[in-house]
Order: structure tokens, then sequence, then C-alpha cells
């Protein structure tokens, strides 16, 4: 780890299921990751905070394998990412599932077909299998059973996003990315999908690393949090652990006007 954020006792000893050393990622002269180190470990909810542009997307697809970058090594499952074969890489791919921000449904298909496409470009199932599987995602997430038949321009904002999830849950991974899951939300329908991951994290064993700004998110399902500033993890920790650092940044994020009022609300 670098020397700015040295991992927690409470994590040594934790299988890190997700291990991210020296990454470097720039964008011609820009460098917006900077010798960045992470570990997310196995059963946790892990919060990814930081300054807005500061490059939370960018690790998430770096880790991903959608950014390429400078240097740096990224190992999930304790395999290094950058040492697999084509087949071996997409063997690793499917244990993880991803929810983009927006949700990225395909528009001219149903939300059946839309958990049913990973499925199709992974398996070879059975019709009967495939829509059984479509079925038990949809309730899983919290859909109604008719929402399988609707186009995504059908559906409400938290309804896409439940559907979305319900995609990204289809090859049953053992990781789950998501992206400000709760942006967009109103704050009834983000605690609510808040709850939702807390309870998929429970019954089916999750590791989730979830970018966002949602104050309340970090309060109530995520069991760590790792800051990012200048190109780097300045913290990680428990809510208490962010509360408690100095870093000018962390302070007005985690004692500022809306931070306050969240933490009244949750004591
Ligand atoms: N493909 C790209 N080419 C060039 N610059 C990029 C690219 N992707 C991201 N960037 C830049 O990298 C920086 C970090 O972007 P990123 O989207 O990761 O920030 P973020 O922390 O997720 O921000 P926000 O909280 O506002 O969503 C930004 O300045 C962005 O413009």
């Amino acid at each position: 780890m670098n020397a700015s954020a040295p991992v927690p006792a409470q994590t040594t000893g934790r299988e890190a299921v997700i291990r991210v050393r020296d990454i470097v990622v720039k964008f011609g002269e820009r460098t917006v990751l900077n010798h960045l180190d992470l570990d997310v470990f196995r059963g946790e909810i892990l919060g990814f905070v930081g300054t807005s542009g500061g490059g939370k997307s960018v690790l998430t697809r770096t880790i991903l394998g959608l950014v390429p970058k400078t240097s740096g090594t990224v190992e999930v499952f304790g395999e290094n990412l950058d040492d697999l074969s084509e087949r071996e890489r997409s063997a690793l791919e499917r244990r993880w599932g991803v929810l983009f921000q927006q949700g990225a449904l395909f528009s001219s298909l149903t939300v059946k077909q839309n958990i049913q496409f990973p499925l199709r470009e992974n398996l070879k199932l059975s019709q009967r299998l495939l829509d059984e599987i479509a079925f038990t995602k949809i309730e899983m997430v919290g859909l109604k059973p008719d929402v399988a038949e609707k186009l995504p321009s059908e559906l409400s904002g938290g309804m896409i996003k439940r559907a979305a999830l319900a995609r990204s849950l289809a090859l049953d991974p053992e990781i789950l990315f998501l992206d400000e899951p709760t942006s967009g939300l109103d704050p009834i329908g983000a605690g609510d999908f808040d709850e939702l991951i807390k309870t998929l994290q429970q019954t089916l064993g999750l590791t989730v690393f979830m970018v966002t700004h949602d104050l309340d998110s970090l309060h109530t399902v995520c069991d760590r949090i790792a800051a990012l500033a200048d190109g780097k993890v300045i913290a990680q920790g428990t809510i208490e652990t962010m509360m408690a650092a100095t870093h000018p940044w962390l302070r007005a994020y985690f004692h500022g006007t809306r931070a306050r009022a969240v933490q009244a609300a949750h004591g």
C-alpha cells in the first residue's frame, strides 16, 4: 500500500478479491491515477468516493480492462489480468457483473431479453431455462413478473436500475461493480435500492465495489469506504475513520451541511 493509505489492521488477513497495485493512468499529459493502491475484500461492500472528476469511473473501468493503464497491476481472484489468455480472461469476466450509471440496457430488447443477453453469449441453454433464470432475477431485484415483456422506455428510472441490476446478476457473479447506483433516484427510491444491494450482498455472498456520492449509501450499506483524491487513495476504513480524517476534501465531504443532515438521520 502507499504510505498515505495504510491497510487498517482489521482488514489484514482477509482475502483481497481485487488487488490494485501502483496503477498509473494518463490521458495525454494528464495523470488521472497516480500510483494508486487498493484492496477490495471478499464479501464486503466497498464504497468508493472522491473528488468530482477525480478518476473513480476511470479506476472502475481500468479494473474492468476498459481503460488502458500506463503501469501497475490489477489482480482479481488472485490472477494478474495482464497474464491471462483471452479464454481465461473471458472465464474470469463471467465472475463479475457491472451496473453502469445509466443502466445501459439495450433499448430495443425487452427486460427479459436484456437479462438473457449475457446468458446467450456465454452459455448454451434451452429457452425454458433462459426464461426461468430471467424470471428468478426479476424477482430477486424486486420487480413484478409482468416487467419481463416491457421495453426499457416503458419503465421508470428506478425500474430501469433494477432491470439493469438483474442483467448484471444473470451469470451469478461473485463481484458486483456499481457506478453511482442511486444517482437520479429520489431519496426513497435510493434507500430502497441500497437495501436491495445489502440484501443481495448478504444472501448471495457478493463482494461489491460501489462508486458513489451518496452519503446515505455510505452510512447504511458500505462496510468500508475508500476515498480518492490527487490520483491516490487518501484514506480507507469505516465511516468513523473517514469522519476523523484530516484531509481537506474528506473534512469538507464528511462534515459539510449535507453530511450533518445525514449523520443526524442515521444517529
Ligand atoms: N477516455 C478518456 N479520455 C480522456 N480523458 C478521460 C477519459 N475518461 C476519463 N477522462 C478524464 O479523467 C478524469 C476522471 O474522470 P472520471 O469520470 O473517472 O471521474 P469521476 O471521479 O468518476 O467523476 P464524477 O464523480 O464527476 O463522476 C476526468 O478529467 C475525465 O475528463
